[in-house]
């Protein structure tokens, strides 16, 4: 028989111990209790557990300091807090600290019981299998090196993640990763692009509908947070939900519960929630298109993801993956890019990021002769923005003032006039038209001088 898991119970609340230590010996577990952060702090010194749950506020200390010693541990061992009903603000400060999950009180038996299932995953469940249903993450760059890093920790967590970056840029690449190489890889991961459903259907949508509930319903519908129960719903161009379905998100998140339209009772789900926008978040609050105790809930943690001209050293596997992927389809040899392709590659701005170099090469791949793609079978057209012609015209606004888009566009003409003039600053005020004095001090206006 095997040995059952064990689970560290912190709460200075007699009656929460015993309700916890008969609801999880009903689970088949065994659970040690402490009421204090020393007595917790010796047991996590001296035996080792398979989940801890505590509370936040013990007798003589935080919970949150103990959620920070238990990251220390040389064992993982996931954390889940204890937080007052509605207190959204610990919660998050609780899982930016590590926390695997939070439980509100008082303690609804069902969520708790779902939240033990999956923590227990996070301990039991070998990722081997899943790793390889995950998307392929091509790069080796400093920049993509830091970010797989950094989706490999998020991973174990529960934490929802908000996913910035350009359009194209790989943000769901990496809410896939996330998920398939968590507990949850086994469960569902279900994108939803939040901008592409009509705003009659959303609530149907999102939490479905019992028969008859309205015209048209004629039979029962699952909802997209019960198709993800058990994984992950990753909620793509967030920024684009109307702020009256805003609200009904919000409390499906934090009461981790939906009711179906035309449902009488509400059902529990156990979803992580990863969301992403190309739009500035923050500038959507602070115009009041976005609810900010929504943004706040979501973005426990930000995962940014850099524009592929950040990381240029990622083109030429990105490039190579592609290629290989393309003539595999179509059961082709893969083309060789030409010397001349390369550089015009190494030096293009990607405005549509991963994407369009995708769609570049593949349409490069249809065009060329002998396998080799040359320069000309790029297509790429847009002088770069270190010449003559300004892309303001092809980017939105985006959220931003009139004032910040025109500095990033100056400091992408001066950058990559530089890149272009090999770091010559000479050569690229020049290229540029300006004097070598006016110049030096846009840069130093734009805190590129060491550039
Ligand atoms: N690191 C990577 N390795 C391999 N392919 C990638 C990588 N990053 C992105 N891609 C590919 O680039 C394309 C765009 O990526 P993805 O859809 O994740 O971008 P996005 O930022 O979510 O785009 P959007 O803003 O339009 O929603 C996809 O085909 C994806 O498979």
């Amino acid at each position: 028989m095997s040995k059952a898991r064990r689970v560290l119970v912190i709460d200075d609340e007699p009656d929460i111990r015993e309700l916890l230590e008969i609801t999880l010996g009903r689970m088949g577990l065994d659970t040690i209790a402490a009421g204090d952060c020393q007595s917790a702090r010796k047991l996590l010194q001296e035996e080792e557990f398979d989940l801890c749950l505590t509370d936040l506020k013990l007798p003589d200390g935080d919970g949150i300091e103990l959620v920070r010693a238990i990251q220390g541990l040389s064992y993982p061992l996931p954390v889940a807090v204890f937080t007052a009903h509605g207190n959204t603000d610990t919660a998050i400060t609780a899982m930016k600290a590590g926390a695997y999950d939070f439980v509100s009180k008082p303690v609804n038996l069902e969520q708790l019981r779902s939240l033990v299932h999956s923590a227990l995953e996070v301990k039991g469940k070998a990722a081997k299998s899943a790793k390889q249903k995950g998307p392929s993450f091509v790069g080796e760059s400093e920049a993509t090196k830091r970010l797989k890093k950094q989706i490999r920790k998020l991973a174990q967590s529960q934490a929802p993640i908000y996913i910035s970056g350009e359009s194209g840029s790989g943000k769901e690449v990496v809410a896939r990763s996330i998920h398939y190489q968590g507990p949850r890889a086994e469960g569902p991961f279900i994108p939803v692009n939040c901008g592409a459903i009509p705003a009659e259907l959303m609530e149907s949508e999102f939490f479905g509908h019992k028969k008859g509930a309205f015209t048209g319903a004629h039979q029962d519908k699952i909802g997209l947070f019960q198709a993800a129960d058990g994984g992950t719903l990753f909620l793509d161009e967030v920024a684009d939900l109307p702020l009256d379905m805003q609200v009904k998100l919000l409390r499906a998140i934090q009461e981790k519960a939906i009711r179906p339209i035309g449902a009488q009772a509400e059902i529990s789900i156990n979803v992580r929630i990863l969301s992403a926008t190309h739009k500035d978040l923050q500038a959507e609050v602070a115009s009041q298109r976005f609810r900010s105790d929504l943004f706040y809930r979501i973005n426990v943690i930000e995962v940014s993801v850099p524009a592929l001209r950040e990381r240029k050293e990622d083109i030429a596997a990105l490039c190579d993956y592609f290629l290989n992927r393309i003539a595999n389809d179509i059961g082709l040899d893969p083309a060789a890019l030409s010397e001349k392709a390369k550089q015009r590659l190494h030096h293009y701005h990607f405005p549509g990021n991963i994407r369009e170099l995708e769609n570049i090469l593949e349409r490069a791949f249809t065009l060329c002769e002998d396998d080799v793609i040359n320069e000309a079978d790029l297509f790429i057209n847009e002088t770069p923005p270190s010449t003559n012609q300004p892309s303001h015209q092809k980017h939105a606004l985006d959220g931003r003032s009139l004032d910040e888009y025109l500095i990033e566009i100056e400091k992408e003409f001066l950058l990559s006039a530089l890149e272009e003039c090999r770091w010559n600053k000479t050569a690229a005020a020049e290229s540029l038209g300006i004097t070598f004095r006016s110049f030096r001090y846009r840069l130093k206006k734009l805190g590129l001088e060491d550039a």
